[in-house]
């Protein structure tokens, strides 16, 4: 796999960082979670493939145990306010003057400066930060925030993962780490990039949710059909556009021109009566295998079991029988090899990794006595 070889400490953190952490192990990363002790669950969600020690962060011997484990790793990536890691004494200037090659990753709401640096907020806060918010949701209601999809997952994980991959890419050339401030709301900001650069072309001109990609179109949005359900039409282009009036059975002579802002709402109205008039199911056979660019809302449930989705393995499961999305993208020499065992409970792998790292047995049950560290034995617990 693309990252086998690269070792990976995660402080554990709510969503980002976890998601940030189980891409790198997707693809071949060691990825050791650092959980609190006396905790009974672990909230990671995102736990595929990693490993987990538990360490009580409030001891002295606790942050002496992360100290030695982060030094000898590739990646330290921590999901703390600002400040946080610098009062434990494990701030990237000491950490660094350690191990210089270590490329320290900081996933954080507001960055590492300005004003906000440390305030606490959530996924909704970066995004209207960002200003994205505000274009976000249907016209003449307020702006909604799409899940915690575009801050925590894209601007903040994903975008966390590609700094760490570029850090190691560079690494190769100069022998040396450095240090990643990754704000969410600079994440998020720079993956809505074609939003803002393409204001230049009009494209946001008309009020939130009446332009052509924030359901202002009627050719984009989604439209309820005789069941209950849902079909996603996304018909842009005016070939396309064509196909989407010929399923519907609907003559471009009667109708107002596709590009006419004003008469947008009436067309909508027109093809939302068309959509109630069959079934989702009956909406697929009349679009599927045409370019009208229209296909159905699935659910969860459905989704693994759609055919294209079904020739692909798009989804996997793991041993507990959860159903969760492959990794992506799909590299074709070294592609992802996810781990479809249970994620880890908290401390499992306490004495393997600290063994691994070089710590003494008689040291290990020393720290276990004490409470510095916990074991395996918190997995009976839970
Ligand atoms: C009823 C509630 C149920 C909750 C269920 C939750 C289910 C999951 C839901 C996921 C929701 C996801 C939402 C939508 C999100 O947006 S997640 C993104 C949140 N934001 C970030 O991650 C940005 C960066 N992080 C932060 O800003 C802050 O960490 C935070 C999220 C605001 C939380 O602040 P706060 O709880 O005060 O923690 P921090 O200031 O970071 O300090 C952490 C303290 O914990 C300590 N700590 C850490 N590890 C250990 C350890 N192993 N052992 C002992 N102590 C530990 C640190 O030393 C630090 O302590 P101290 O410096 O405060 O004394």
């Amino acid at each position: 796999m693309a990252l086998a070889g690269v070792r990976v400490i995660e402080l554990a953190g709510l969503a980002p960082a976890p998601f940030c952490g189980m891409i790198l192990a997707d693809f071949g990363a060691k990825v050791i979670r650092v959980d609190r002790t006396k905790v009974s669950m672990a909230l990671d969600t995102q736990a595929r493939g990693k490993k987990s020690v538990a360490i009580n962060l409030k001891t002295p011997e606790g942050v002496a145990v992360l100290k030695k484990l982060c030094v000898q790793s590739d990646v330290v990536l921590e999901p703390y306010r600002k400040g946080v890691m610098e009062k434990l004494g494990l701030g990237p200037r000491e950490l660094l003057r350690e191990n210089p090659c270590l490329i320290y990753a900081r996933l954080t709401g507001y960055g590492q400066s300005g004003s906000y640096a440390t305030a606490a907020g959530h996924d909704i806060n970066y995004l209207a930060i960002s200003g994205l918010l505000s274009r976000l949701g249907r016209s003449e209601e307020k702006p909604y925030a799409p899940l915690n999809l575009v801050a925590d997952f894209a601007g903040g994980g994903l975008t966390c993962a590609l700094g760490i991959v570029l850090a190691l890419l560079e690494r190769t050339k100069s022998g040396k780490g450095q240090v990643i401030d990754a704000s969410m709301v600079e994440g998020a900001a720079y993956v809505g990039s074609f939003v803002w650069k393409s204001r230049s072309i009009g494209m946001w001109d008309r009020p939130r949710g009446q332009n052509m990609l924030d359901s202002g179109a009627p050719f984009y949005d989604t439209y309820q059909t005789s069941d209950g359900k849902h079909m996603a039409v996304g018909a842009i282009e005016p070939q396309f556009y064509r196909q989407l009036l010929k399923g519907l059975e609907l003559d471009a002579a009667e109708l107002p021109d596709q590009m006419s802002f004003s008469d947008w709402p009436e067309l909508t109205k027109i093809f939302a009566d068309r959509f109630a008039s069959k079934s989702q199911a009956e909406w697929s056979q009349i679009f599927d295998g045409t370019d009208a660019c229209v296909t159905p809302v699935l659910t969860f449930e459905e989704v693994s079991s759609h055919p294209h989705n079904r020739e692909r393995a798009s989804f996997i499961e793991d041993a507990g029988g959860q159903e969760s999305p492959r990794p992506a993208p799909v590299l074709s020499r070294t592609p992802a090899e996810p781990g479809l065992a249970l994620d880890p409970a908290i401390g499992e792998h306490t004495l393997e990794v600290l063994q691994e790292y070089g710590f003494k047995r008689a040291d290990i049950d020393q720290m276990l006595a004490a409470g510095v560290i916990e074991g395996h034995a918190m997995k009976a617990k839970l």
